[in-house]
């Protein structure tokens, strides 16, 4: 078997009983029940992860996967491409926001290249290139199927590095100007919605630009005619290879019992993805924000989850992710710091 095979047949569901002990103490900590609510659902999903009701999560990093995308030739993004290999660096140098915001939770921060247009080294960046881009998917597959298994086999393997590193908490972060167009299009189509329906601004379109992007994203969806009951090739037709590779890192999370934090719009459609390859990926993947791209109550809806933080945020990059760290190492302080009602000397 690959390790893309092996990885989506070991996933299982979650520990029941370990979640029983973790909502046990949380009913006996000296507060109205369930008065922490989604501090308390934390806890609980995250024994549930892990198999046991007490844990550590303070290691904890993002993992960002960067890739350049062919359909940027359609003049679908705002910006120039060169942007991608630019930022990446920086998130690792942690001057980003991504960077800043998971030095602040305290976690480490990796950056991956699985496609970047530049045919040099990025300092600090693991260089896992499949090659310069995608192809245009206006004009046929953005990648052949091969790739696109390639690209979840890459997330699976630089995730699996971190987990035996130690790592007990991962986010998922991305960087690929374009990398909203493709995006939209798995929504579009895992959703079935009008690629109007689902296309914004991404990193600071005009309105006109929008609707330029959106029939393009038609045009690609019909020349193409991904299948809906086949994410990978879904993936290798309308997606990017930081998408794959987010697929990856979410899937060997899920196998490994680490909890995986989703960030923004881009990470919505690996999960999208993930959850058809193995709909028990589900259980390990903790939301972090609502991003601000319209479509995101859309690929919420399909995701069937319910992120913790409306912040208005499109940045992506893991940014997200970072900051909800903070949220989950405060629920478990919480969980494991708190008085019970009898050490407390309450008699109720
Ligand atoms: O995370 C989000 O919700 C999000 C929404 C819009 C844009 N982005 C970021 O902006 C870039 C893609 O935007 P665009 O317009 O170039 O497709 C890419 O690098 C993403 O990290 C991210
Ligand atoms: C500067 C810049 C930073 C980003 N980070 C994620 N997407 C981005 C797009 C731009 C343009």
């Amino acid at each position: 078997m690959t390790i893309f095979e092996t990885t989506i047949n070991s996933i299982t569901d979650l520990d029941k009983e370990a979640m029983e002990k973790a909502k046990q103490r949380q009913d006996i900590l000296i507060k109205p029940l369930g008065s922490l609510g989604k501090l308390e659902d934390i806890t609980i999903r995250l024994a549930g992860i892990y198999g046991e009701y007490l844990f550590d999560t303070s290691k904890k990093a993002v993992i960002a996967f960067a890739a350049d995308h062919g359909v940027y030739e359609e003049g679908v993004a705002p910006h120039p491409q060169e942007i991608t290999r630019i930022q990446i660096p920086n998130f690792v140098k942690g001057i980003t926001g991504v960077g800043a915001l998971a030095r602040f939770a305290g976690a480490d921060i990796y950056g991956v290249d699985v496609g970047i247009k530049y045919d040099k080294e990025l300092e600090g960046v693991t260089n896992r290139k499949i090659r310069q881009g995608t192809s245009n998917m206006a004009k046929g597959p953005a990648m052949s199927r091969e790739e696109a298994i390639k690209s979840i086999e890459i997330g699976i393997e630089e995730t699996s590095k971190l987990i035996d590193a130690g790592y007990k908490v991962i986010g998922i972060g991305e960087m690929g100007i374009a990398n909203t167009t493709p995006t939209s299009a798995i929504i579009s189509v895992m959703g079935s919605y009008e690629p109007i329906e689902v296309t914004g601004i991404g990193a600071g379109l005009n309105s006109e630009g929008v609707i330029k992007k959106a029939k393009v994203i038609e045009n690609a969806i019909n020349l193409n005619k991904p299948d809906i009951n086949d994410p990978i090739d879904v993936l290798s037709k309308v997606g990017g290879f930081e998408i794959g590779a987010m697929v990856g890192a979410i899937l060997c999370c899920s196998s490994r019992k680490i909890p995986v934090v989703l960030d923004g719009f881009i990470s919505y459609s690996s999960a999208i993805l993930a959850i058809k390859l193995n709909p028990k990926s589900k259980e390990y993947m903790i939301p972090s924000h609502f991003s601000a791209e319209p479509a995101s109550n859309k690929a919420f809806s399909l995701l069937g989850l319910e992120p913790m933080l409306q912040m208005d945020m499109r940045l992506g990059e893991g940014s997200g992710a970072a900051l909800c760290f903070n949220i989950i190492e405060a629920a478990n302080f919480a969980y494991n710091n708190m008085s019970t009602f009898e050490e407390a000397g309450f008699s109720v």
